[in-house]
Parts: C-alpha cells; structure tokens; sequence
C-alpha cells in the first residue's frame, strides 16, 4: 500500500473507532449491561416502572447535588483508608474479596457487629472496621502471602479478625477463607503476589480489569445461567465495586486512572433492589413480592434472583441515561448513583424507616 493509501486506512479505522463502531482490543466490554438487558426483557417477575425512574433521576440527581456526590466522598468515609498508595490497593482488593453477605435476622441489638474505635459496626462497615482493628493487632490481613500460610491464617484466626462483640458470628466465615486462599494462590501464580501488577495488566481499561478478574479468580466470578440462555449472565458484582472503589479512593488518578470507568455498572447486591423497589422502579410480581416481604429465602442463581438483580443493573442504567439526558454536563455515571443510592438506604436503615425488606440471599457473590 502507498503511504497514502496507508493514511486513508487510519483515517478511516479512527471515524469508525470514533463512532463506536470500532472495538479495538484495548476497548473490551464487561458484558454486564448486555446480561442485564437480555433478563430485562425476558422477565416475568421483575419489571421496571418508567414513571417511578424517571421521577427517581430527578430525586437522586437533586439530592447528589445537594450532598456534592463525587468520588472524594468514597474517602470521607470514617473507616475506609486515606493513604493513596500500595497498601490502600492492598486493603480495597482485601475488602472486596470479601465484601458480600453480612445480613442478618437478628434483631439489631444480638446482630454480628464489629466494636472498634469505640463504636458498633454493622453490615458492610463490620467488614472495614474488622479489617482495620486486624492491622492495628499486627495481624497482615491484606497480605497475600499471609492468606496463603496455612499455619498462619486459620479459620480461628479468621474467627478472631472477624469477632462479634454478640454472639452471632459473621456469615459465611469458611468461604471468606477460601476466597483468602484462592486469591493468595492466583496472586502467586500470575500477579507475583503483588496486587498492583493485576491493575498495570489491564493497561488503564476498567472493564479489562474488571474481565481479568473474573477470568482469573473463581471467587469474582459472578456469572449465572439464566433460562435457555446459552452465555451465563454476566452479573460480576465485586469485581466491579472493586475497581469502582479504587477509581473513587484515587480519584480517578494513579492506579484508580481508567479511560472507560464510564462502563461499570451498578453492582447488583441486596440493597440498591430494595430502595429500588422502595422508590416504585423495580415491581415484583404478587408471588415475589410475598417472598421479599415475608423475608423467605431466595436460592443464589435462582431464575427471580437473577431476575432481581440483573434488572436492578439495568434500573440504574435507565436512571443514568435519563439524568445525562436533562444534564448533559453532570459528572455522573453508574458508580456514584450507585453508591449515593447504598449510603442512602443505610440512612434509611439506621432512621429505621425502612419501608421493604431486602431479599434474602445467602451467597459469596453480593
Ligand atoms: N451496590 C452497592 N453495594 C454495596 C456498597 C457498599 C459500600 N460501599 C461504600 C463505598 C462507597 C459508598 O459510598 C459506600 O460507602 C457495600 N455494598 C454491598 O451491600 C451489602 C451490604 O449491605 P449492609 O449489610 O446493609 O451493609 C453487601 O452486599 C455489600 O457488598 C455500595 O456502595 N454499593
């Protein structure tokens, strides 16, 4: 080809690429928002009432306004970390390798919690403080190497990082260990213990990360077979909430920098479907709707859980398009609505004013 033949080439490859219609291999896609409108539209017991979302973007833009959303909120949080270094990546993978299932149907007051720093901590933040009471007690929780030694790190020393100051233990200990093990033994295999090399191999792409991730360790793996679907549905709650978190912990610099954070999703847990569902987006059919009330329990994989959580996902989406439709400018993606919408329900819940149950499923995955 003459050189300008070869221009012509590159001009014509970057229109594509500018229109979207080009994926180089550098641009990969979670498949994430695909799964989640494939179940959307092949549901029957989970639908999404377009009058509650859109009246849903007007609240939530407003409130995230009001409250100045950003990715700096992620560290104003009292218990996540402040340092903007290796040991904080270290801390955040620590945490989302572990972050999932902390409900419990003990009254308030017998519930696992955590005490450090002179208070009571529940949920999700029973998981960061135990992680940060651990490394006060010189214990190396963060450390792969440390997760590897089965002389070292046993299910009682699990036991002792994680104890109640009630007599409810934390859900699900064992596999918590496992996925301790499992990552300890992929981060030896392919990363060279280091962490840090894992976010350099996705070469700045958050959904490549987010890919590696569930390519490369089980216990990411959030995938579901949904009906006669031949590809699983792509779900991959805690991989994305993990890149979402480094992402807000640094601001969107250093290892937080990612070109296409724009692509992750909502992360599909038990708390943004129950406000949700609370707000009038997401309609359960008359029999679900009794099984969430009655707080029965749902099986992980179960075609109304995947049903649950994938049009959750695809929820949010809806409510993301709609506020950039009325705002173009607004710095808002999927990750701030999501995490306005978490902090939101735990307000809820510590008022006690919450008005539906979340659904009750006991998996590693959320
Ligand atoms: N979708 C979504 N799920 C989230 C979070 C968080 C905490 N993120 C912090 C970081 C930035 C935000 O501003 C938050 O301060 C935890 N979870 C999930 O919820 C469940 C725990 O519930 P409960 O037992 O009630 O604490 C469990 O599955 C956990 O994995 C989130 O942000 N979004």
């Amino acid at each position: 080809m003459s050189d300008d033949e070869v221009d012509l080439e590159l001009i014509a490859l970057l229109r594509q690429h500018l229109q979207g219609k080009l994926t180089l291999d550098d641009e990969p896609e979670t498949g994430v928002l695909e799964s989640a409108e494939y179940v959307y539209n092949n549901s029957i017991d989970v639908a999404l009432d377009m009058r509650s979302c859109k009246n849903a973007a007007a609240v939530i833009y407003a409130q995230m306004q009001q409250k100045d959303y950003s990715p700096a909120t992620w560290s104003s949080h009292e218990l996540h970390p402040k340092t903007k270094d290796e040991s904080t990546v270290a801390f955040i993978f620590t945490m989302d390798l572990l972050n999932f299932s902390f409900w419990s149907e003990r009254p308030e007051e017998s519930r696992f919690a955590v005490e450090y720093r002179g208070k009571r901590w529940t949920g999700y933040w029973s998981l960061v403080a135990a992680l940060q009471r651990a490394l006060d007690e010189g214990i190396p929780i963060t450390d792969s190497h440390f997760w590897q030694d089965e002389e070292e790190c046993t299910l009682d020393v699990l036991k002792q990082v994680f104890r109640s100051c009630t007599d409810e233990e934390m859900p699900l200990l064992e596999e918590r260990l496992a996925c301790l093990r499992e990552a300890g033994t992929v981060l030896y295999e392919k990363y060279e213990c280091d962490i840090t090399n894992l976010i350099f191999d996705a070469k700045g792409s958050a959904a490549r990360l987010v890919n590696l991730l569930a390519q490369d360790f089980k216990c990411f793996r959030d995938e579901h077979q949904y009906e006669g679907r031949k590809k699983p549905v792509r779900i991959l709650k805690r991989a994305q909430i993990l890149v979402a978190d480094i992402w807000a912990c640094f601001e969107g610099k250093d290892y937080g920098e990612f070109r296409d954070i724009d692509k992750i999703t909502m992360f599909a847990d038990y708390r943004i479907p129950q406000i949700l569902n609370s707000m009038g987006c997401l309609q359960y059919s008359p029999l679900l709707d009794l099984a969430v009330r009655e707080k029965k329990m749902i099986a992980s994989g179960d075609n109304r859980e995947v049903q649950l959580r994938a049009c959750s996902i695809w929820c949010v989406e809806l409510i993301r398009r709609e506020i950039l439709k009325n705002y173009p400018d607004a710095h808002i993606n999927a990750i701030l609505i999501d995490f306005f919408l978490y902090d939101t329900i735990k307000e809820t819940e510590s008022e006690g004013k919450e008005t539906v149950p979340h659904h009750r499923t006991r998996s590693i995955w959320y």
